[in-house]
């Protein structure tokens, strides 16, 4: 068993000039629309505006669902429509996303810019608590891919409610599960302790295999196991 002290970190700690490299160089920076996204939001909810994903996970969830061909997609968190506009232009023309939110105000933004997109007509916005827009949802395994982003404490809830709602081979994606590091600290806040309790369920649950990244706040992909498929870990 490897000590965990023989295991040296090989994350990077991203100045601006790095972060802007990364940017320019892996093709991620965000496009005018995008950056009106963040600008908007910063304008219009300044206190709340740090809860858009980062330009690089934002590709990187295009990328995953042009990788995996996903046709059927639910996100949790609408907030201004940033991961929702990035979810939704991997789709093809006849793909769909669910997306889930309580705030109507918010989400009138994301409306606007998602038509502006011209992925509107593949986006369906459902405002009301996320755990009942997900029990409402056909109960068989028919989506390709999910988001988690939205209130921490409700991570676990949605957890069960989307991993069997997947297809053999589709991923759940959840956001913020390292949150800023204060997962391991001694007396976490309430967040910080829903998603380390969040962490430990993904963890324990032999329906999927995992890998966490260090990108951004943290990113959990979970791959639904085909039956009689076992976790390579
Ligand atoms: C972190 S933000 C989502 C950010 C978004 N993914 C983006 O890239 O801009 C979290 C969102 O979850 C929503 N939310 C909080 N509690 C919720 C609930 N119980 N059901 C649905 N949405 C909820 C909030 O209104 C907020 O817009």
């Amino acid at each position: 068993m490897l000590r965990n002290d023989t295991l040296t970190p090989r994350n990077l700690t991203l100045t601006p000039e790095l972060h802007g490299y990364l940017l320019d160089q892996g093709r991620m920076t965000p496009d005018p629309l995008l950056a009106e996204v963040i600008e908007r939001t910063g304008a219009a909810i300044p206190d709340q505006a740090h809860m858009v994903v980062a330009p690089e996970e934002g590709a990187l969830l295009t990328f995953l669902v042009r990788l995996l061909g996903a046709r059927r997609i639910v996100e949790v968190g609408t907030f201004t429509g940033y991961s929702s506009l990035c979810l939704a232009r991997g789709l093809p023309a006849d793909g769909s996303l669910i997306t889930c939110d309580v705030s109507a105000e918010w989400t009138a933004l994301a409306q606007d810019f998602w038509a502006r997109d011209g992925v509107g007509d593949r986006i369906e916005l459902r405002l009301g608590p996320a755990l009942d827009t997900l029990r409402a949802l056909p109960a068989e395994p028919h989506l390709d891919l999910a988001f988690i982003d939205a209130d921490k404490p409700g991570y676990i809830g949605y957890w069960e409610e989307l991993v069997p709602r997947l297809r053999p081979g589709a991923l759940l994606l959840v956001d913020n599960t390292l949150f800023s590091g204060e997962v391991i600290a001694e007396q976490p806040g309430e967040k910080a302790a829903a998603i380390r309790e969040f962490n430990a369920h993904a963890r324990r649950d032999p329906r999927v295999e995992l890998v966490m990244l260090p990108i951004a706040d943290g990113l959990t992909l979970a791959r639904r196991l085909p039956s009689g498929e076992s976790p390579v870990r």
